[in-house]
């Protein structure tokens, strides 16, 4: 526990902080607020390997089903979120006392150590991160100003067990991306844009979807980007979605998630510029349209990825994001196979830091996924990636046409030999 009225407890990758001289029951899981429902789902993951004892003082508000967990007072929760920031500082200094080292190196070595030895979920506390102005995102500023989500305290890193699901991963697959790190933000005039993608040629297309076609871009300083063109046809409706795209995608910094690096609203063009990501999307691997069969091991490791960007999405980003739109259509795949949830057309906010209490409940998202809380279609993402076969595949026999349901039937029929049968 802290002088400064914050109690923690650090279990593995987790630190998790109270405090009752505050403001009851405003709970953050590694700096950020969390409801006490999240509290309670660490908890119980906590007391099953032994970390936290079960008559622990925090067991007990989850038991008692209490009614603590505030989370939407908004001074209470600035104020823990600094003194647990202060708190995290003088570790810090404390474990360096030279020191010589900026805040940005730090990062850059606990990117690093995270990378090495972080089988599991990588503590966050984030801090506001401003657009320079209304088109362009500075990720340097990004870099200077803001705790990002890697930059967590040795004593928490020092603590993280490896996971026992997590395939050992070599060395090259966890290094920083030394593309993205050399990106800066990305500042487009729409020449500029019709000269990276040749006036947006055919050639040059990598795909289409709902919102518009993505195309490869070579930037002149030798960058290869994405850029995202909203179709014009839908110009009109697609401009909520487009700036909900931005905003969005904006406020996140995790390497399974696709990095926006800039956009482009002028005139009659809405363009989204973000990493290029070179090697398909999931459901093309699955489809057998790029090359190898995902063996075992890969797939494992994505279903994590996945697991993390969407952890990161809904616990640790400065808002609770819902994607929406979770499918193996939005996960791309780097060379080294490393998966990256893509497009948050479709997603919302929750209310975490705001003072809104109204959560739309409204699903969207694609047939055979529909959840307005990813969960679901994160389950389904799992079949698809075990079995190789979408959700609905209506040319098969009519037991096998929902895959969900053709798996229940196998698993129910035969549990011990499911997997071999699939
Ligand atoms: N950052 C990126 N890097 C490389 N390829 C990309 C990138 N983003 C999208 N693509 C490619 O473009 C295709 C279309 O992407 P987009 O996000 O527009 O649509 P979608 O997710 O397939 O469909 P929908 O918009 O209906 O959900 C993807 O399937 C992928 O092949």
């Amino acid at each position: 526990s802290g002088s400064n009225g914050i109690q923690s407890r650090v279990c593995g990758a987790d630190r998790i902080s109270y405090s009752n001289s505050v403001d009851d029951g405003v709970f953050l899981i590694n700096g950020s607020v969390v409801e006490i429902d999240s509290l309670c789902k660490a908890l119980r993951f906590h007391i099953a390997n032994g970390c936290i004892p079960a008559e622990d003082y925090l067991v007990s508000l989850c038991q008692s089903g209490s009614s603590l967990g505030n989370s939407h007072h908004k001074p209470a929760r600035k104020l823990l979120q600094k003194e647990f920031k202060e708190e995290v500082a003088k570790e810090q200094k404390a474990k360096d006392p030279s020191n010589a080292l900026s805040s940005k190196h730090i990062g850059i070595i606990a990117t690093g150590i995270v990378a090495m030895c972080c089988g599991v979920l990588c503590p966050c506390i984030y801090k506001r991160r401003k657009a320079t102005s209304h088109t362009v995102l500075s990720k340097d500023q990004v870099s200077t100003e803001s705790v990002n989500s890697f930059d967590a305290p040795p004593s928490v890193h020092d603590k993280v067990p490896a996971s026992p699901l997590r395939v050992p991963p070599s060395p090259s697959r966890f290094s920083p991306s030394p593309k993205l790190s050399r990106l800066g933000s990305v500042h487009l005039s729409p020449s500029q844009v019709a000269r990276a993608t040749r006036n947006f040629s055919q050639s040059l297309k990598v795909g289409e979807g709902g919102f518009g076609t993505v195309y490869k871009a070579h930037l002149d300083d030798g960058q290869i980007v994405a850029i995202k063109r909203a179709k014009k046809e839908h110009f009109e409706n697609l401009r909520t979605e487009f700036s909900s795209e931005v905003d969005l995608l904006a406020k996140i910094d995790h390497r399974n998630l696709v990095k926006l690096l800039g956009y482009v609203d002028k005139g009659h063009e809405r363009l989204i510029i973000t990493e290029f990501v070179p090697n398909g999307t999931l459901r093309e691997h699955l489809d057998g349209q790029r090359g190898k069969i995902l063996d075992f091991n890969q797939r494992l490791e994505i279903a994590i990825d996945i697991a993390h960007a969407l952890t990161y999405l809904h616990l640790y980003s400065e808002k609770q994001i819902i994607h929406r739109d979770v499918k193996s259509s939005n996960i791309l795949l780097t060379e080294s196979m490393r998966a990256k949830v893509a497009d948050f057309g479709f997603a919302r906010l929750g209310p975490v830091d705001s003072d809104q209490t109204h959560i739309s409940t409204k699903v969207k998202g694609t047939v055979g996924y529909l959840d307005p809380d990813d969960v679901y279609s994160f389950g389904i993402l799992l079949l698809e990636i075990l079995t190789g076969r979408r959700p609905v595949e209506l040319k098969r026999p009519a037991p096998e046409r929902v895959t969900l349901r053709w798996v229940n039937l196998l698993f129910s029929s035969n549990e011990s030999s499911f997997l071999e049968t699939l």
